[in-house]
């Protein structure tokens, strides 16, 4: 089935929006600090965080201090490394909710990445991911090396676009939007998320079982989302369409 663009945003007060960063807010470049990011995103995030009262969180792959070198230091709450750290509101500190990597299987993607031809690992708070981008014929070599990894200190794998990523097991990005909206702030609010990857499908799942929904950035695929936008432009129009809604007062209460 096709699915088509959401209806417009209402900043009620049941609404409560999700957002992931890359191929969603930002389109995807060649390498991970290659991406644009929109000199009016941040302040666009942060006003319509004030027009939900703070029921707006950035889930992201990208821990939180990379996505905060891209979008500037951000006035919102947000969930990194695929929810292995938790940032409840804007200016609170960030929680982490997984621990380090063992130094060995961070050691062992450096080698398979160094054997690949020169793979780009690029390491997080609490996992590491390996980008294949440049080098898609060792794919394969990665993956087998990441399973086996996997297996044997009991991780767990994310496999986004064109990277592989290996972390401690018992967090993504479903259980980062279910702990927000288990938070006082976001009690009894309707969920809506907006993501691109693969990776994104936990929170598609899980905005759905909470009576909310999930908006696919991007080509049609299999996907438990409800709609779809084309693109990071559709987004950012829904978006910018929002707040001005807001700005004139026009809230459906
Ligand atoms: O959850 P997200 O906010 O979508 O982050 C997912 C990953 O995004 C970044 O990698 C992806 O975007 C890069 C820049 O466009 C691209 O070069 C790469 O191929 C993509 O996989 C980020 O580097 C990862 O850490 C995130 O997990």
């Amino acid at each position: 089935m096709n699915l088509g663009p959401p209806p417009a945003l209402r900043a009620s007060s049941a609404t409560a929006l999700f957002l992931d960063f890359d191929g969603t807010l930002v389109d995807i470049a060649d390498h991970p600090d290659a991406v644009i990011v929109a000199p009016d995103l941040r302040p666009l995030l942060e006003r319509l965080s004030d027009a939900l009262d703070g029921r707006l969180a950035v889930i992201t792959g990208r821990s939180i201090a990379a996505l905060e070198a891209l979008l500037g230091p951000a006035e919102l709450a947000i969930a990194g490394s695929h929810g292995g750290e938790f940032r409840p509101a804007a200016k609170a500190a960030v929680e982490p909710l997984a621990s380090a990597l063992p130094d060995a299987v961070v050691a062992r993607l450096h080698e398979v990445a160094h054997e690949n031809g020169g793979l780009l690992v690029e390491p997080k708070p609490f996992s590491a991911a390996v980008h294949y981008r440049h080098h898609p014929e060792a794919r394969d070599n990665l993956l087998d090396c990441a399973r086996q990894l996997a297996a044997e200190f009991g991780l767990g794998i994310k496999h986004g676009k064109q990277v592989i990523e290996l972390t401690m097991p018992g967090s993504d990005k479903g259980t980062a939007v279910s702990r927000f909206m288990a938070l006082p702030a976001f009690r009894g609010t309707t969920p809506v998320f907006l993501g691109d990857d693969v990776t994104d499908e936990d929170a598609f799942i899980a905005v759905d079982r909470l009576g909310g929904h999930g908006i696919l950035v991007g080509a049609q695929r299999p996907t438990a989302a409800a709609f779809r936008f084309e693109g990071v432009a559709q987004v950012h129009h829904w978006l910018h369409a929002a707040l001005r809604t807001f700005q004139k007062g026009d809230f459906q209460a």
